[in-house]
């Protein structure tokens, strides 16, 4: 049997009277991308921030790989093989989109931010951002500036600098956020073209992107997870629907 990647016991995190993760607990398997849906507040943001270690939670354990990570600083949670995008983009918009990345591939490599003038030098550097570019789609617009690019493009290119950091497991929060019809589909195609060599956990409102996408959905509803399960396990369950979409409605 395979170890999760990723293992979540009994999570939670208050915010002064509000729990805004209440005993979570869920895996993400090897090559599995798991989606967590809910409602706008349901602690989904904030799970990932505390898997992240950008949020220090008030019980439970995360284990990275089979081993415990609760007390360790985000740079640890990242030089074990964490990676995270956001929902609204966390570039260096006067930096092109190949020095993002190139900076990315050179804090993997243990130097620190002090070594940016010499970043946009290092012929090996740009040789690797500019496979991971090309990989997510942006080869064309290594040049430009990221200020300059489309909010679509900003989403791929995060994802360049989430996989700069050789990841094992992504946590992505929202990758659809703010995309068109078309946008979102590209995207989809990209993480399908990346699904099997990175473990994902996906958090997304666009329900078309997870079905499409998803192995695993959990729904959080209020920071609880009332249900894990396939996609057509998730569209049928009856708490589902009503608890987050109301009577009525239908996942579809
Ligand atoms: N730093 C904070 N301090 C106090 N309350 C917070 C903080 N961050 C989040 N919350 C609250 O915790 C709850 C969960 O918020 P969170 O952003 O995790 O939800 P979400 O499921 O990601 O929502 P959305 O889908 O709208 O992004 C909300 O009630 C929110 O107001």
């Amino acid at each position: 049997m395979t170890s999760s990647i990723l293992k979540v016991e009994n999570l939670q995190k208050r915010f002064g009277g509000l729990t805004a993760t209440d005993d979570v607990s869920l895996t993400v398997e090897p090559g599995e991308i798991h989606a967590l849906i809910g409602p706008n507040g349901a602690g989904k943001t904030t799970l990932i921030s505390q898997l992240f270690g950008e949020l220090a939670h008030d019980a439970g354990h995360i284990s990275l790989n089979g081993q415990k990570i609760d007390s360790l600083p985000t740079p640890d949670r990242v030089a074990r093989g964490l990676a995270r995008t956001f929902q609204i983009t966390c570039l260096l918009p006067d930096y092109t989109a190949l020095q993002n990345v190139s900076i990315a591939c050179q804090v993997q490599k243990g130097h620190s931010f002090h070594f940016l003038a010499s970043a946009r030098r290092d012929t090996d550097l740009r040789e690797e951002a500019a496979v991971l570019l090309r990989r997510v789609g942006l080869e064309e617009r290594a040049g430009e500036l990221v200020a300059n690019l489309a909010h679509g493009e900003r989403k791929q290119l995060e994802l360049a600098v989430a996989l700069a950091t050789r990841p094992r497991l992504l946590l992505l929060d929202e990758p659809m956020a703010g995309l068109g019809h078309v946008e979102s589909q590209q995207m989809v195609d990209l993480l399908l073209s990346l699904k099997g060599q990175f473990s994902m956990l996906l958090v997304e409102h666009d329900m078309d992107a997870v079905f499409a996408l998803a192995d695993r959905i959990s729904v959080l509803v209020y920071g609880r997870i009332i249900a894990t399960g396939s996609a057509d396990e998730i569209r049928s369950n009856a708490d589902v629907k009503t608890a987050y979409l109301g009577e009525g409605d239908e996942l579809c």
